[in-house]
């Protein structure tokens, strides 16, 4: 790396993850390596099985990996001990899951705040369900909500700690059409405003048009690894 280089965010080198044993034992991920620069959005896309969930699950530091390293923000993740890795999460990185994972008794405001709690430094919470349109939402509980409603809560709740990643699995997975461009529009405008490195994991080609750099696993190993320089707006995607 020369002096001048801006250092990746995120940095996956040799990265090897099996399940199982003996017969049953299943290569998941094998040397994966790729950065992510600062404020980068980066598309991981691949068939179901390939591997991508696992991958972010890794960077998340929701699972550990079999052999090689992964270092985000300078830290390398994969040398902390499970105390670590806890730190690490609450306060390093936010996840959006395909399936929400909303407190079901907790309303909207308190769904975010239950989070916001856990750091030091939350962001506003009025001001970002402001920004991601769920104003009129606030009080409501998750049941009360539609999907794409659901989806911005859990970005909310993962926004709020004002960290720097944001890690992204299936966002539109359980969404229809329209709702998830709405929620790439979203995803557009928060990482507009806030800067936020964003990894988003999808089976739909169609999304990376939107990316900055697109990752391509098949069967655990990267086959593409591409900068886009006309990143579309989520506006004109495509479908
Ligand atoms: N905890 C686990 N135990 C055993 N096998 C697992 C486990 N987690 C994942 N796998 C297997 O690893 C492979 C990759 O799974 P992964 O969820 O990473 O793929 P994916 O590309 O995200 O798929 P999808 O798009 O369907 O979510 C699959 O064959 C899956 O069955």
């Amino acid at each position: 790396m020369s002096a001048h280089a801006t250092p990746a965010h995120v940095r996956v080198e040799g990265l090897s993850r099996h399940f199982g044993t003996g017969e049953s034992r299943v290569e998941v991920l094998h040397d994966v390596s790729f950065s992510v620069a600062p404020g980068g959005r980066c598309v991981i896309v691949g068939a179901s099985g390939s591997g991508k969930s696992t991958l972010l699950n890794a960077i998340g530091g929701l699972d550990s990996p079999d052999a090689g390293s992964i270092h985000v923000a300078g830290q390398e993740i994969t040398a902390l001990s499970p105390r670590g890795l806890t730190r690490y999460r609450r306060d390093h990185v936010g996840f959006v899951f395909q399936f929400y994972n909303l407190v079901p008794d907790l309303t909207v405001r308190e769904n975010v705040q239950v989070t916001a709690q856990l750091v030091r430094r939350p962001l506003d919470i009025d001001d970002l369900l402001h920004h991601l349109g769920l104003d009129e939402h606030r009080h409501k509980f998750p049941a009360q909500l539609s999907g794409g409603q659901q989806q911005r809560c859990a970005i909310a709740r993962a926004l709020v700690k004002g960290s720097d990643l944001l890690l992204c699995d299936e966002p539109t997975g359980a969404l229809d059409r329209h709702t998830s461009q709405q929620m790439l529009e979203v995803l557009e405008d928060v990482h507009r405003r806030y800067g936020t490195t964003l990894v988003m994991v999808t089976h739909n080609e169609a999304i990376t048009a939107l990316a900055d750099q697109v990752i391509e696993l098949r069967d655990g190993r990267i086959v593409r690894d591409e900068m886009n320089t006309h990143p579309r707006a989520a506006e004109e995607l495509d479908w």
